[in-house]
């Protein structure tokens, strides 16, 4: 009996769904059944086929359609007969091709005829109560690839196909179909059981004898073909579990399969499966039925590896929006919160609000250029997405902009007494550089600003460069920010990247005016000496932008993009060596140079500065420690010997640390002491009330103190019981006590015991001296001159040494060691030739310099040394080893000498003066053109010195070897 239940609809071409036989629960039924439990639902599962059911020995039945054309169709058909095809009767059927895949037994099938004669012929034949064709797929053309689809397939050529072309398309194994109804052109096929193709009969249309075909019998209780089945069903529970379409598809069949038995099972997963028409062709025409469920089994495992890649997709793509959805829902929330609070109205209009109040004060005096782009970046930001990039890049231009002072000015102080005691108070001496920076407030009085010039201090480290900028920003009362381009090599550290890029930032002038919140801070710039080479762009050239005069006032940061006013910036640029800096800029400056300190200085500075201040930083009272001059004097002389006075600093704050550590330690000695003296309180109390004094318990207390003792404290406390009991038994024992309150005053002075640093204990607080002096010789041997050589490091004594190595006849040679440059292996050479020239005027008859082979050395050997103003000290060195003669005693001589025996000038003469005094050197030759810096020098630093100026090397000869008279030449 047919039966039609119009369930499931199904809104795709072509559904898939199941409809059973009749009720009897088969063992494949059990197993499928207990995947139920999900409730009915309208089935969309891609296939093609509505699924029927077929009890493959005869009695067939037509079952559920899903499909709307179909049951609308079914509906209207009223004339569908439940038929059961006997073979005989359709021996010779119309052969209808299918383009996409086979029909299965048991399916429904939607089909397009377009061939007029085979849709009238299949009218006619369903008119005739014989409403049955045979459905065969169509082959491809011989090449094609079965997975791809080609467009071949659906055009019209494929339905023009007709007769024996037709025919020998045609697949030879395909399925009796009935038609179910016929809509237009649509034809809605039921498939019923396989067919074989034995001979074409007619061409127009296409009609075909046939074979029945059944399946080979099989063994229902066969092992492997239960397994095999068993296996195919479980593939397709695995994919049920993870493909929401297989489960409507399986469910409808768990709930209406009747008796579903292993062909059809086989039938079922190949007709579900994705697999191409070739595959579910190969199906179809297995008879075997073990063979045909494995082909099946093959399709359904594939379809479970897709299945389960289609998951992890699915799973990717949702995980990703969902997370996105919710990022975007709570920010919509927060903001709604935010605003429903009153704490943020819109972000646009937030942000515009604090910026319009950050820029609202400054309007007056903001420059009119600057406004406007203000203005203009606002009314950009508000048509701005709030999450899109350039938003964010507007808000941090407009934060920058807003933030600058423009037009705030400090008031400056040209007071240039109160500038004096300011420097004076910062700094000890310097008396030339304090002069200058006070010639230079008067100028700006005078003018009324103070811009307009650079000032450069130069000179080793740690002479004071950096804090003498502060101590002028304080005395002018400017802010002060200091910047070190030590190593800059990017210009857009200075000039700042362009607002395109990536995290830009603007320069560090614009950095340095909003940090300071003025237009006209003091800006020292650290290390200008050691400005980079520049990778990207020159950094000097961007600096000169920078510091000129004439350009600042319009000075370009490539992130702001507006021009900013620098010309009443003060710049302070320091340096160590003015040579390096680059000569633009060093154009434009102001040297002041500080040449280092001498060792009178250095006591001042460190008595009345460095001293005073490391003791603040530590804590310590002035009470509690005296360091002696003797100290100072040693550790200026013995450790800290170079120009500046940073060294100094550190062993002065080395010590104070030391004294602070003692002091501490101390203190809870004395504690620990005075707690034992609590403990005599009650008795204290008591004796004192009966006016009694105890000896005995103060000098054992005094002497704890002293001793610091804490084993004595116990005893000390158990004196004390034992006198209490004294007492009590018998106050007679019990006298003098009443002086324990001049005991305790006594534990408070002691707590604040002084420290003493003197040059005898002072290795305990800043180890051996590591500083090897730099005289090695007391009376320095024949051959050996002492010279004087500037460094960055500040002003030296070196030796040049000459010794004689072998006798050669007119092989008069010289050999020189100790990492000469080779300006200074040059001078040697001239020293050689001069030497030889005055010896040969001086002394004849000595051949000394023809026929010897001389060696020239310089300690030390690992430093290098460059430069001629050791000229006449090897000229004399090598005079001093032709003639066997050493030099007058502590004398240093600099300069340099020309094949003439002309003396030339030399620099860095107070840094040679301070290091020729440190290693106690008496007399000084210089040459004459370095007269005039050596009278700039202040009174202490030429003091006690014997110099000499001289123009021609004779002169030097005269000094250095000659009696007392011609030495007084000055
Ligand atoms: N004349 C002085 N009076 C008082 N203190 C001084 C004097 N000269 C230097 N100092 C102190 O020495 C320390 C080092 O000085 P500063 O850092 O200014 O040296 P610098 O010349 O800038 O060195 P660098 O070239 O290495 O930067 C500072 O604490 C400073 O106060």
């Amino acid at each position: 009996m047919l039966k039609l239940i119009a369930s499931s609809r199904i809104h795709r071409m072509h559904p898939t769904l199941l409809r059973p036989a009749h009720d009897s629960a088969s063992p494949l039924l059990r197993v499928f059944g207990s995947l139920g439990g999900l409730s009915r639902r309208n089935t969309d599962v891609g296939g093609r086929y509505f699924f029927c059911s077929d009890s493959g020995n005869g009695s067939d039945q037509v079952v559920d359609a899903g499909f709307q054309a179909a049951e609308e169709s079914q509906s209207k058909a009223s004339a569908i007969v439940p038929t059961y095809p006997r073979p005989e009767d359709y021996l010779t059927v119309l052969a209808l091709p299918l383009i996409h895949r086979p029909l299965f037994p048991g399916f429904y099938m939607p089909v397009f005829v377009k061939d007029p004669k085979l849709l009238a012929a299949l009218q006619e034949s369903r008119e005739r109560q014989a409403p049955y064709a045979g459905a065969f797929l169509l082959k491809d053309e011989a090449e094609a690839d079965p997975s791809v689809i080609s467009s071949s397939d659906t055009d019209k050529n494929v339905y023009d196909l007709k007769g024996k072309e037709l025919f020998n398309r045609l697949h030879e194994v395909g399925t009796l179909a009935q038609i179910s109804s016929i809509h237009g052109d649509q034809v809605i096929l039921i498939g019923h059981r396989r067919l074989r193709i034995t001979e074409m009969v007619s061409e127009d249309p296409l009609t075909v004898k046939v074979d029945h075909l059944k399946d080979k019998t099989y063994n229902k209780d066969d092992d492997i073909i239960k397994a095999t089945s068993f296996e195919v069903i479980s593939t397709l529970r695995d994919v049920l579990k993870t493909s929401s379409l297989w489960r409507d598809h399986v469910q409808t069949y768990t709930k209406h399969i009747g008796d579903f038995t292993y062909p059809r099972l086989a039938d079922f997963g190949a007709a579900i499966s994705g697999a191409n028409k070739l595959q579910c062709q190969q199906v179809l025409e297995e008879l075997d039925v073990y063979k045909r469920l494995k082909l099946t089994l093959e399709l359904v495992k594939k379809e479970m590896e897709i299945s389960k890649i289609q998951e992890s997709i699915a799973k990717a793509i949702e995980e990703k929006i969902s997370g996105e959805q919710r990022r975007y829902l709570l920010n919509e929330q927060l903001k709604a919160i935010k605003k429903e609070l009153g704490l943020e109205t819109d972000d646009k209009t937030a942000l515009t609000g604090k910026f319009r109040e950050r820029i609202e004060p400054k309007r007056e005096k903001c420059p009119p250029h600057i406004l406007q782009v203000i203005d203009e970046e606002l009314a950009k930001l508000q048509l701005l997405e709030a999450s899109s990039s350039e938003f964010s890049v507007t808000r941090n231009y407009l934060d920058w902009l807003t933030a600058l002072p423009w037009g705030e000015y400090s008031d400056e102080n040209f007071d240039v007494t109160r500038a004096q005691k300011i420097l004076d108070e910062d700094h000890y001496g310097l008396t030339d550089v304090k002069e200058r920076i006070l010639e230079f407030i008067a100028v700006g009085k005078l003018r009324g600003t103070s811009q307009g010039k650079i000032i450069c201090l130069s000179g080793p480290p740690g002479v004071g460069k950096t804090s003498i900028g502060r101590s002028v920003a304080r005395a002018l009362n400017r802010k002060f920010f200091r910047f070190s381009v030590g190593g800059l090599a990017d210009v857009a550290e200075i000039k700042g990247h362009r607002r395109t890029y990536i995290g830009a930032m603007p320069g560090k002038m614009v950095q340095c005016l909003k940090n300071v919140g003025t237009s006209n801070p003091l800006v020292l710039i650290d290390e200008i000496d050691k400005l980079g080479r520049g990778h990207a762009g020159d950094p000097a050239s961007a600096l000169l932008e920078l510091l000129d005069p004439e350009q600042n006032a319009n000075f370009l940061d490539h992130y702001l993009d507006v021009p900013i006013d620098l010309s009443k910036v003060l710049f302070v640029c320091t340096a160590n060596v003015v040579e390096m800096i680059p000569n633009p800029l060093l154009d434009r400056m102001e040297v002041v140079a500080i040449a280092g300190y001498i060792t009178d200085e250095k006591m001042h500075i460190a008595r009345d500065y460095l001293e005073k201040t490391t003791r603040e930083a530590c804590g310590i009272k002035p009470e509690q420690v005296e360091v002696t001059d003797a100290a100072l004097l040693s550790l200026i002389e013995n450790y800290c010997r170079e120009a500046g006075v940073r060294n100094l600093q550190k062993h002065i704050e080395k010590i104070y640390r030391k004294i602070a550590l003692q002091l501490v330690r101390q203190g809870e000695i004395i504690d620990a002491t005075v707690c034992s003296a609590q403990s005599m309180e009650p008795m204290k109390d008591k004796v004192d009330s009966d006016e009694l004094t105890l000896d005995t318990v103060q000098k054992e207390n005094s002497e704890l103190v002293e001793g610091s003792d804490t084993k004595k404290a116990g005893e000390t406390c158990d004196a004390v019981e034992e006198v209490q009991t004294g007492l009590s038994s018998d106050q007679s024992q019990s006298l003098e006590v009443s002086k324990e309150s001049e005991e305790d005053k006594d534990i408070e002075t002691k707590t604040i015991e002084k420290v003493l640093v003197d040059k005898s204990n002072l290795t305990d607080f800043v180890g051996k001296p590591v500083f090897h002096a730099e005289r090695i010789y007391d009376q320095t041997p024949v051959g050996v001159v002492m010279g004087l050589a500037w460094t960055a490091m500040g002003g030296s004594t070196l030796y040049i040494e000459t010794t004689f190595v072998e006798e050669g006849e007119g092989k008069g040679t010289l050999h020189l060691t100790g990492q000469l440059g080779d300006v200074m292996k040059e001078s040697a050479q001239i020293a050689h030739t001069v030497a030889r020239a005055i010896l040969l005027e001086k002394k004849p008859e000595n051949p000394f310099f023809a026929n010897s082979k001389l060696h020239l050395h310089v300690p030390a050997g690992a430093t290098p040394k460059d430069g001629p103003s050791a000229g006449c000290t090897m000229t004399t060195s090598l005079l001093s080893l032709a003639m066997k003669k050493p030099v007058k005693k502590d004398l240093a001589m600099t300069g340099e000498v020309t094949l003439t025996g002309k003396i030339l000038p030399i620099g860095g003469v107070k840094e040679k003066t301070i290091a020729a005094r440190r290693s106690e050197v008496r007399t000084i030759i210089f040459p004459s053109a370095n007269r005039r810096d050596f009278d700039e020098l202040a009174p202490n630093v030429k003091e006690g010195l014997d110099v000499h100026f001289v123009d021609d090397y004779m002169q030097i000869f005269n000094l250095a070897f000659g009696d007392e008279q011609s030495q007084n030449i000055k």
